[in-house]
C-alpha cells in the first residue's frame, strides 16, 4: 500500500473521489478561508495549510491543493527511475499535458528526462517544464546518495521551453541585515526574463549564518498565492512560520522538508531555531516579485 493512503487526514476523507489504493499518490488539500481560520486549532490548520511527508525515498509524492490549483511534490528515486502518472483528478492524458512545473534539486545528482531530453541536475539547480504530453522521468546519479527533487505545477494556458537554470544563473538579490536577524540571499531562477512560464515563479531563499528570520518584514501579495518548503534545517530545530490576515496571526511550527501553503490573503514569514533555507514559489494572476504589500509591524496582532 502506498504510504500516502494510509494518512487519517480528515481533509482527505472529505475527498469526493475514490482512488483505488493501487493509484494512490495524488494527496487532496483544501484550503480554510480568512473568516474560518481565525478559529482553527494548530492541527487543523497543519491539515489545512501543511504539506508534510515529502521527500519519501523512492517516492514520488504530489499533493494538488485547491489554492490557484497549484501542486507540491518531491522525487526521490533510488535504483529505479520515478515517473509521473496520469491522474483523473487531472482530467487523464500526461501530468503535463494542461500544466507547467518547477523542479528544484536539493541532494546529489541526478537527472530530469522530459521527452527525449535529459537534463542533468546538480544540487540547486532548477528546471522548468512546459506543458505536453511528454512523459518525465526522474533519476539519481547514485541510489546510495539520491536525488532530492522538490516539485511545484500550476495549470499553463501554453507551452513554453523547458529550460535548465544552474544555480549560477539564476537571479540573486541580498537583502536583510545582522542587525535584525534577517540577512539572507534570495535566488530566482524561474521568472520573467530567465524562464517564460505561464503562472510559476520558483527559486529558494537562504538564511545567512546567524540570522533567523525569512520574509522579514511580512508580506501579501493579493494577485499571487505562494508555497514555502523548508529545508536543511535540523531534525530537532522548527522553523516557526506565521500566516493569516496581519490582525490574527497562526504560527505553524514545521519541521525540516514541510510545506506551508499560503492562499492569496495570507501574510507569510517565518523564523527559525536554527539554520535553514527554503524554497518559494507562486502561481497566479502576474509574475511581478516585487507585486507585494509590506505589512508594518505595528499591524500585526
Ligand atoms: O526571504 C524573503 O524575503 C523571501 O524569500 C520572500 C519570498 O521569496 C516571497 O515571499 C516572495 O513573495
Ligand atoms: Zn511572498
Amino acid at each position: 500500500m502506498h504510504k500516502h493512503s494510509r494518512k487519517s487526514n480528515f481533509i482527505q476523507k472529505q475527498s469526493y473521489i475514490q482512488k483505488p489504493e493501487f493509484t494512490v499518490n495524488l494527496d487532496r488539500k483544501f484550503a480554510a478561508d480568512q473568516q474560518r481560520y481565525r478559529t482553527m486549532r494548530n492541527e487543523e490548520l497543519r491539515e489545512s495549510f501543511v504539506v508534510a511527508d515529502l521527500m519519501a525515498e523512492g517516492e514520488l509524492v504530489l499533493t494538488l491543493s485547491d489554492i490557484d490549483r497549484g501542486i507540491v511534490g518531491s522525487a526521490v528515486p533510488l535504483k529505479e527511475a520515478l515517473e509521473f502518472s496520469s491522474f483523473a483528478e487531472l482530467g487523464g492524458g500526461a501530468f503535463t499535458a494542461r500544466r507547467e512545473v518547477g523542479v528544484i534539486n536539493i541532494g546529489s545528482h541526478g537527472s530530469v528526462t522530459v521527452g527525449n531530453e535529459r537534463f542533468a541536475m546538480e544540487r540547486l539547480d532548477s528546471l522548468y517544464i512546459g506543458r505536453g504530453e511528454h512523459p518525465v522521468k526522474f533519476e539519481s546519479d547514485d541510489p546510495a546518495s539520491p536525488a532530492r527533487f522538490y516539485l511545484v505545477s500550476y495549470p499553463a494556458h501554453t507551452a513554453y521551453p523547458h529550460k535548465l537554470v544552474k544555480q549560477d544563473q539564476a537571479n540573486r538579490i541580498d537583502l536583510g541585515e545582522k542587525a535584525t536577524c534577517n540577512e539572507r540571499t534570495i535566488f530566482q531562477p524561474l521568472r520573467p526574463g530567465i524562464v517564460e512560464s505561464c503562472q510559476l515563479v520558483m527559486g529558494f531563499t537562504c538564511i545567512a549564518e546567524g540570522s533567523v528570520w525569512n520574509t522579514f518584514p511580512p508580506h501579501t501579495h493579493d494577485r499571487r498565492s505562494e508555497f514555502y518548503f523548508y529545508f536543511d534545517l535540523a531534525d530537532d530545530a522548527r522553523v516557526f512560520h506565521f500566516m493569516g490576515r496581519p490582525d490574527e496571526l497562526k504560527a505553524l511550527p514545521l519541521s525540516n522538508e514541510e510545506a506551508a501553503l499560503s492562499p492569496s490573503w495570507s501574510m507569510h514569514c517565518g523564523v527559525g531555531s536554527g539554520a535553514y533555507s527554503f524554497i518559494w514559489s507562486m502561481g497566479g494572476e502576474n509574475q511581478e516579485f516585487d507585486d507585494m504589500d509590506h505589512v508594518p509591524q505595528a499591524a500585526l496582532a
